[in-house]
């Protein structure tokens, strides 16, 4: 099948990767001149485990273009856009501007697949305006995981008007292999908004229960996550207790569906303490590095991690970044160090060690790999483990603390 991606992100990107790895025909454009250019030189954009060798394989498959008159032959077109929340809200702008530029070109039979993370109704504005048929396909990957996630999902959603368009994109996906569910246009929309919203609720909740375990002798959040996980109706993912979910979705997504629910007459309550009680954990971390410390000034601080989370080097909201500014407010000063993400907002030094050593106090932000063993090199520091990778009983009692666990004797 001859295919269309626009918008070369994360999506786009392993989306057209992936499908080109099944034999299609993909063509990736893109408003962006230099990532366009780079990735024609087969540099890729971003750090994906397995992303660079499948786009290597595949590069006679999936070319790339800024130029929206290539899509002229294709019989699907996705459309991976960025869809920021901009004053709180979802942000469709660059959607729709998509759908102007591509309708041209244009079969009359092409499918239009709307994959971006898009509140509800908004397919529908861009089925208006290309006048085709339009699905809404709905992205469930995670960053780090996208090859695999998107190669084997959970669950296909999609959502369309028409049978034949909507089979036309289960049969695309068939080699999945996954559970697919069929659904109006809306409904898909909402799914992705619902799931976003309930899995970072699952993380506040445990952040929540985290905060009463520091603070009751002998309690160890872990313990209690790791017990009511084994619950099948509670399950044992997404319970690690830490300083708060970051990430280019859950931040933003879980603002812009409290608002579009806000203008519908409707509020959610539910969604909007799990933003509270996440906006809260970057400044609890400040607190108990200061209390570590015994105040912040001209005290060095490093973080260790600022991707925000492991196994990419996107920094979108990332927890470690929010906690350097917080951090330098107080007059600390704050050096970083992260084995793949890169950022001029915080000063980086190369390694862990270069890191640690010039330190006062370590907070470990992002639960790399390489920062689970290192207890004997934190041993003279002040230390906050936010992300549980270190073992408390090779910790100096007086100058640690851990998310979730009391110390408080
Ligand atoms: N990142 C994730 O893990 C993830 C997972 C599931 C769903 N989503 C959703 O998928 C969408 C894309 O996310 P992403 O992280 O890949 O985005 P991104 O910001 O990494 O990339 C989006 C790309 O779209 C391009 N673009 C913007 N306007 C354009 C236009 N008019 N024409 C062509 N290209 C245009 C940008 O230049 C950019 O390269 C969003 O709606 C996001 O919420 C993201
Ligand atoms: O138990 C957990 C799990 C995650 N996190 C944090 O939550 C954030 C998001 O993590 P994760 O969900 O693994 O990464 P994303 O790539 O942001 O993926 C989420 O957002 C995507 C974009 O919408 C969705 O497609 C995915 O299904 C959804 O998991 C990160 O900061 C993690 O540190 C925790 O604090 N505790």
């Amino acid at each position: 099948m001859k295919i269309g991606i626009v918008g070369l992100g994360v999506v786009g990107l392993v989306t057209g990767a992936v499908l080109a790895d099944q034999g299609h025909e993909i063509v990736g454009v893109d408003i962006d001149q230099n990532k366009v250019k780079g990735l024609q030189c087969n540099r890729s954009p971003i750090y994906e485990p397995g992303l660079d060798e499948l786009l290597q394989k595949n590069k006679e498959r999936f070319t790339f273009t800024t130029d929206y008159s290539m899509l002229k032959e294709a019989d699907v077109v996705f459309i991976t856009v960025a869809t920021p929340t901009v004053e709180g809200k979802n942000y469709i702008g660059y959607v729709l501007d998509a759908a102007k530029a591509m309708k041209p070109y244009l079969k009359r039979d092409t499918i239009v697949v709307v994959k971006s993370t898009v509140v509800p109704g908004t397919s529908r504005k861009v089925k208006q305006i290309v006048e085709r048929e339009v699905v809404s396909n709905p992205e469930f990957l995670r960053e780090g995981n996208a090859v695999v996630d998107t190669a084997k999902p959970d669950r296909i959603v999609i959502g369309s008007d028409n049978k034949a368009s909507g089979d036309m994109i289960e049969n695309l996906w068939s080699f999945t292999k996954s559970t697919v569910l069929r659904t109006s246009i809306e409904e898909a929309e909402m799914i992705k908004y619902a799931a976003n919203s309930f899995l970072a609720t699952k993380i506040s909740f445990i952040n929540e229960i985290a905060n009463l375990c520091e603070v009751i002798p002998n309690c160890d959040v872990n313990t209690i996550a790791k017990a009511i996980g084994l619950d099948k109706r509670i399950a044992p993912y997404f319970l690690n207790a830490g300083l708060g979910y970051g990430g280019s979705c859950f931040p933003k997504d879980t603002l812009a569906f409290v608002s579009f629910a806000r203008e519908l007459g409707e509020e959610l309550k539910i969604i909007e303490a799990t933003i509270k009680v996440n906006e809260e954990r970057p400044k609890r971390a400040v607190k108990i590095m200061k209390e570590l410390l015994g105040g912040l000034n001209s005290k060095t601080v490093c973080i260790l991690g600022i991707a925000f989370k492991p196994n990419t080097d996107d920094t979108r909201e990332s927890v470690g970044l929010k906690i350097a500014k917080l951090l330098s407010d107080e007059g600390a000063n704050v050096l970083a160090y992260d084995p793949k993400a890169k950022t001029s907002l915080v000063k980086m030094v190369g390694s862990k060690e270069e890191c640690v050593k010039v330190a006062d106090g370590v907070i470990i932000a992002t639960e790399w790999e390489e920062f689970r063993g290192i207890e004997q090199m934190l041993q003279d520091k002040a230390v906050l483990d936010g992300r549980r990778v270190l073992d408390p009983n090779k910790m100096s009692r007086k100058k640690f603390r851990a998310i979730g666990l009391y110390r408080g004797d």
